[in-house]
């Protein structure tokens, strides 16, 4: 029997799932610590996120009642941008590791801008010079730690984002790799030319000494050390979580698009074989490889998708759970006329706008937590909405459906109205758990399990469909609202 082990280390828990014929067997999940040093910073302990990573993989292979053994291949899939830079001697880590969502290189970047180099990275990266990627993190990391630029000169450092960290351990350190879908994440990849870019290595004083090795993301990579899991275990697949998703989905052709709803809302848009450049506030990047023929994708992020539920759970004690929200939302046949711009932590693609703070605009005496409850909802179907019609600006062809997945998926009240506003159909699978299942799918790939993508389709299932049922006029007009209240927003 086939079994895959996929291990997902997301920014706030480590998770671990069997999958076997595309449906999960078990999944085992542990939080770790969040660390705020200072206001605008954000760091994981690097030593922690390995260890609940295996003890997550560990405690799924006992619940499931299996032996490393049973496992054809394991797929590995993580938060994508976070920094990690350890000692290659010791495999110690020299500092936290900085977190994606961390911006204290924000005056590097604007100092790098000035510099006039946003043009160069935005065309040679596919992203926005922002602190969100590793590059400029990895450069604090080598300017601030006593000793680390010297160490790294001399060869005796390695960086990684979290799977090169994560497969460093489990091969006792004999492998320094990651794969193409995390590599574009640091802004020193060249997305076109596939290789570390020299020129912006240069640029921002990398030694390329410090990079792991890039292989396509389903590759057979090596073997676990048996001592970690009873037993050595083939690593076949490497992602970042985002394109993983979009690989789990059965995304594989250009133009097809899915939405995680989570903390955040991240979207994708398979553009095949040919990167897409956005002129629309978005990202071109890599999208997961399978053998030598690269793959884009255009992405956007939302910073406030679920985590407005939980401001409402946490915030405003409202709701005593996330999923709360639908009954109380759906108690009021509308938002009575209020917009709920969620923008807490700034607004991101496609407005970017790193100063907004969140409103409620259109109270009236009226107005009931229901109400909010529902534009809070709403809120993050508007997000998503301005996402996917600057892809739709971007794109060569219409997307003509929306594949969704994350926690928040879980909403159908959410999604009745995406698809609403969206005026396609917004699809539901029955495995919500894609981007596990993304990476165990290139995992399965690797090792021979699944001769193609075309099995991987084939596999793929719906739950549900939300089809649009309002005219597109009152879509046209609901988006008006939103972008009314966006307008104030950007503006102070
Ligand atoms: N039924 C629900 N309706 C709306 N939001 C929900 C619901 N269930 C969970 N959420 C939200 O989904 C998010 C968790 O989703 P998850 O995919 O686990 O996120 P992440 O991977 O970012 O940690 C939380 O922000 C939570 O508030
Ligand atoms: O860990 P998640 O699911 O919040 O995903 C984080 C993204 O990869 C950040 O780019």
């Amino acid at each position: 029997m086939a079994y895959l082990l996929a291990m997902d280390q997301g920014t706030s828990s480590s998770r671990s799932i069997v999958f076997r014929d595309g449906e999960v067997v078990a999944s085992v999940q542990q939080e770790f610590r969040q660390i705020f040093p200072q206001p605008g910073w954000v760091e994981h302990d690097a030593q922690e996120l390995w260890d609940s990573q295996l003890a997550t993989s560990r405690a799924v292979l006992a619940k499931a009642g299996l032996h490393a053994a049973d496992i054809a291949a394991l797929g590995i899939t993580n938060q994508r941008e976070t920094t990690v830079v350890w000692d290659r001697a010791t495999g110690r880590p020299i500092f936290n590791a900085i977190v994606w969502q961390d911006r204290r290189t924000e005056a590097l970047c604007q100092q790098l801008r000035n510099d006039g180099l946003a043009d160069t990275i935005r065309r040679k990266t596919g992203l926005v010079l922002d602190p969100y990627f590793s590059a400029t993190k990895l450069k604090w990391i080598l300017d601030n730690v006593d000793g680390a630029r010297r160490r790294a000169d001399n060869g005796e450092l390695a960086f990684g984002t979290v799977d090169s960290w994560l497969v460093w351990n489990l091969t006792g350190g004999k492998l320094h790799v990651t794969d193409a879908s995390n590599a574009a994440r640091t802004m020193l990849w060249n997305i076109h030319e596939g290789c570390w870019d020299q020129e912006l290595l240069d640029c921002l004083g990398i030694p390329a000494a410090l990079l792991p090795q890039v292989h396509p993301s389903s590759h057979m990579f090596g073997h676990t050390d048996a001592a970690w899991l009873g037993g050595a275990v083939p690593i076949g697949g490497i992602a970042g979580d985002q394109q993983a998703a979009l690989f789990g989905q059965a995304c594989f052709k250009a133009g097809m698009a899915k939405n995680t709803y989570g903390t955040g809302c991240f979207m994708l848009l398979n553009t095949g074989s040919a990167s897409a450049e956005s002129h629309n506030g978005l990202i071109s990047t890599a999208a997961c490889q399978v053998g030598q023929a690269r793959q884009y994708a255009l992405e956007g992020s939302v910073f406030i998708g679920g985590a407005v539920v939980q401001w409402l759970r946490d915030g405003l004690q409202a709701i005593e759970q996330a999923a709360d929200i639908e009954a109380l939302a759906a108690s009021v046949p509308d938002a009575g006329g209020v917009v709920f711009v969620p923008s807490f932590t700034g607004l991101g693609a496609p407005y970017w706008v790193p100063s907004a703070k969140g409103a409620i605009f259109g109270l009236s005496r009226g107005t009931t937590v229901a109400h909010i409850a529902r534009a809070a909802l709403e809120s993050i179907a508007f997000q998503s909405a301005a996402l996917l019609q600057a892809m739709q600006r971007d794109a060569a062809a219409p997307i003509t459906e929306l594949r969704v997945d994350g926690g928040a998926c879980a909403n159908s009240l959410l999604l009745q109205f995406q698809a609403d506003l969206l005026g396609i159909p917004v699809v539901r699978p029955k495995v919500t758990e894609t981007t596990a299942l993304g990476a165990a799918s290139l995992a399965g790939l690797a090792a021979g399990i699944y001769s193609g993508t075309s099995d991987l389709s084939a596999q793929w299932r719906v739950d549900r469909v939300f089809e649009p049922v309002i005219s597109r006029d009152e879509a046209q007009r609901r988006m008006q609202a939103w972008e009314q209240a966006i307008a104030r927003i950007g503006t102070g």
